[in-house]
């Protein structure tokens, strides 16, 4: 049995880690932990989170001493934001904890990129360099042997789904960059209460637009430039991405079919549409990414729909672990 303390429990990434751990058959909840100054400090997670009632009624505790939640935990997962994460991974990792970062602080190993795209500067260059890039269905060798996990962006886990293999089998003429249109729940941005999160403000809007964090990102671990705007939409989760590409010349639905499928045939995770494309209802709830496409001469549109919360974080993140520690990938998760 791994000892496995999730810290941020209490939010929308934490909650639903809660439920995979809980139901691991190898996996053993040491605690939940959130921060020293939290007003949910004490609270049982299921008088936050509802659905756990009767399945995990565990207390929140609050994370004064690291220390004390570190000893004989073998297994950490952070589901907090960036800068708690930068600080706490490092800790996690000297007492020997396998860490699973949900956040987006150990993804891309640049001097550059934190301060830019997220307000800090990177103290852990270190860590930066030896941190695995959990994409899971493309990172397994590694993940094998890592003891760092960033796990990827909600966005970067679709639109490299749906990218990479085309781009690896040479199937793209790149001079047109790939354009990614994606639009997620009002989950991606967490549960803290924000006026541009609240009910009435929420409509159907691009932001970021050529700033977005997850645009380096996702052109970091893909090597090939994209176009990415993301979208709030006013619905609870989910993301669905619809990507515009150009074909080399000649390249046919055929060739694109196969190269997707000889990809993912062997990875339960990602389903591939015969035909048609995914809506978001197919997956929400649900661990996959689901990808589908058509093709009309040397143009290539492909959509790729996954729930933010789970294939974008939670899941991603215990199909990691899976992975990590030799269990059958799916464990826990369907
Ligand atoms: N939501 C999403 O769709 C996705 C989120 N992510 C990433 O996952 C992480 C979590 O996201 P999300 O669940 O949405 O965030 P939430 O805001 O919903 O939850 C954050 C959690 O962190 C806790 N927390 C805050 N400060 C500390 C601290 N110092 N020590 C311990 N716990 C702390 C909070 O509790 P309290 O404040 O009460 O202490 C809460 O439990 C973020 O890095 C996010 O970027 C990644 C992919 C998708
Ligand atoms: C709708 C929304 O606000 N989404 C968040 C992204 C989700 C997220 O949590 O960011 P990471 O994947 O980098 O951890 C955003 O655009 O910043």
């Amino acid at each position: 049995m791994l000892n496995t303390l999730i810290v941020g429990a209490s939010g929308y990434a934490g909650a639903e880690l809660v439920t995979y751990v809980n139901r691991h058959p190898h996996m053993n909840i040491t605690a939940l932990a959130v921060s020293a100054q939290s007003n949910d400090a004490g609270k049982p997670i299921s008088d936050l989170h509802p659905q756990l009632k009767g399945i995990v009624d565990l207390p929140l505790r609050p994370m004064t001493d690291v220390s004390e939640f570190s000893a004989g935990a073998d297994v950490v997962f952070l589901a907090t934001a960036h800068e708690i994460s930068h600080d706490l991974a490092p800790q996690f990792l000297e007492a020997g904890c396998v860490v699973f970062d949900l956040s987006g602080a150990f993804r891309v190993n640049s001097d550059t990129f934190y301060e830019k795209y997220y307000g800090f500067v990177h103290q852990h260059p270190e860590l930066l360099a030896q941190a695995v890039y959990g994409l899971a269905e493309w990172n397994i060798d590694a993940l094998k042997k890592a003891s760092l996990i960033a796990v990827p962006g909600c966005y970067p886990t679709a639109a490299q789904l749906a990218l990479k293999p085309l781009i690896d089998a040479a199937l793209l003429d790149l001079s047109q960059w790939p354009i990614i249109n994606a639009t997620s729940g009002v989950s991606g941005a967490g549960r803290k209460a924000a006026l541009s999160n609240s009910f009435c403000e929420v409509s159907l809007q691009p932001y970021g637009l050529f700033t977005h964090r997850h645009q380096p990102e996702i052109v970091a671990h893909l090597g090939a430039e994209v176009i990415f705007t993301p979208h709030l939409g006013n619905f609870p989760r989910g993301i669905l991405e619809t990507l515009t590409c150009r074909l080399k010349a000649g390249v046919t639905h055929t060739q694109v079919a196969q190269t997707l499928e000889l990809a993912y045939r062997d990875k339960p995770l990602v389903r591939l549409y015969q035909n048609g494309v995914p809506a978001l209802k197919n997956v929400v709830g649900l661990p996959f990414c689901d990808i589908g496409f058509a093709v009309q001469g040397e143009h290539l549109i492909v959509v790729a729909a996954e729930d933010n919360l789970l294939k974008g974080a939670a899941a991603q993140a215990v199909q990691c672990a899976n992975i990590r520690f030799g269990f059958a990938e799916t464990q826990s998760l369907i």
